[in-house]
């Protein structure tokens, strides 16, 4: 993730009347991200960012593929883009791997393919399910009521999910989906401009990973500077509403020291749902939580909602119940051949896989040994254990 183009993004900014209290730095993790370059107090501004340096997507309730068109007109204008110096920021299609983008050869690495009742993998783009926000947003931020119009059925069965998306970005590419479109690739770039299907699942993990939902108007936004903030689940940075959608200010939550990391929360991720919308592992939490396709919440069809952080109780027959599916998934995963072979050299992807699973796996181990402890006191019998 480069940082050397941060100076033309930020002077850029700076000529549309925008302000930056803070520098791009790579973080203690190798990864680039949003530092305090002197005191901010808590309410204090950490940046404004210009109408004129944001892209409009969209509104809330469209189809994914109209935000994806939008980033992909501008993507492929090039310096013909009146946001080039912002684009020029994003990171690389290697650098990334969303569900998006992330080659096919991984959807068995998943390994949350165990629920009998999972929706077929569809590639249809008429959703029969509309009561789901369609891709994720940072943050708290929700679809409207009306989201969902010609949206896949998205499923948070990660393997299905994952060939939906490849499904979906293909037809939008080879223009099979074109009746049920909003905007055609033809219509946002033209014709005499080769589009890849690299550049439509570029435009895709670029779009879904960074853009917001603004308060005040009912519109997806890429916002520069806001978009360079990494996630951790604790900040408390908020976004003010975008009423008068002239500036978007960002505002630090609690008091900032010089060289602090400035983060988002993008909302309560788990393990796995983190992986596939955005591509990373969130810090590792202590005691362990349940991905999200191994919690008893877990709703097959329909998008990712967090579930309770309320860790299960009840008479042992329910107690014991929930060791049964709970050991079943274990069964599952460890029991499922790892058939996807490591690239040689670096395959960041194969490893975060592989760390999501292991996570996975010790998840379960604790709530298995947490609820085993729950039996033995309440029957007394410390073979329960
Ligand atoms: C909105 S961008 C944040 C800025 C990004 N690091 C950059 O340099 O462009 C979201 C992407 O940043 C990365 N990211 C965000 N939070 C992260 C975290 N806590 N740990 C590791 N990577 C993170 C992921 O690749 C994610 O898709």
């Amino acid at each position: 993730q480069d940082t050397s183009l941060i100076d033309e993004l930020f002077s850029w900014i700076s000529k549309n009347g925008g302000v930056i209290n803070a520098e791009v730095r790579i973080n203690k993790d190798g990864v680039r991200g949003l530092f305090a370059t002197e005191r901010i107090p808590k309410l204090g501004l950490i940046a404004s960012i210009p109408a004129a340096c944001m892209i409009n997507v969209g509104s809330q309730s469209q189809s994914a593929s109209t935000h994806i068109m939008h980033v992909l007109r501008e993507y492929k204008l090039g310096n013909n883009s009146r946001f080039w110096p912002y684009i020029k920021t994003w990171p690389k299609y290697h650098e990334m791997a969303t569900e998006c983008n992330m080659d096919d050869k991984y959807v068995p690495m998943w390994k949350s393919d165990h629920f009998p009742e999972r929706p077929a993998p569809s590639i249809s783009l008429m959703s029969s399910d509309s009561s789901s926000p369609a891709i994720p947003l940072p943050a708290t931020h929700d679809h409207g009521s009306g989201a969902a119009a010609m949206l896949p059925p998205w499923t948070s069965c990660r393997e299905a999910n994952h060939q939906t998306w490849q499904g979906f970005l293909r037809r939008i590419w080879d223009g099979s989906a074109n009746r049920e479109l909003e905007y055609t690739i033809e219509e946002v770039v033209g014709k005499d401009v080769e589009v890849t299907l690299a550049d439509v699942k570029y435009a895709a993990a670029i779009t879904v990973s960074r853009y917001l939902a603004v308060h005040g108007r009912p519109r997806l936004m890429m916002a520069p500077i806001f978009d360079l903030a990494n996630h951790d689940n604790h900040c408390t940075t908020y976004l003010e509403s975008y009423v008068k959608s002239d500036y978007l200010h960002m505002k630090a939550g609690v008091d900032y020291e010089p060289g602090d990391e400035i983060c988002y929360s993008y909302g309560d991720l788990r393990d796995d749902y983190a992986v596939s919308a955005y591509g990373f592992l969130p810090a590792l939490e202590d005691p362990p939580r349940l991905a999200y396709v191994d919690h008893p919440g877990f709703e097959p069809r329909g998008a990712y909602r967090a579930p309770s952080d309320d860790r299960i109780a009840g008479p042992p027959e329910a107690l014991r119940a929930e060791v049964q599916r709970l050991a079943a998934i274990r069964a599952r995963i460890t029991g499922t051949p790892d058939i996807v072979p490591r690239a040689e050299g670096e395959d960041w992807v194969w490893d975060m896989m592989k760390q999501l699973e292991a996570r996975r796996i010790a998840a379960i181990d604790y709530e298995l040994a947490r609820i085993a402890e729950l039996l033995a006191e309440a029957t007394g019998d410390a073979r329960e254990l």
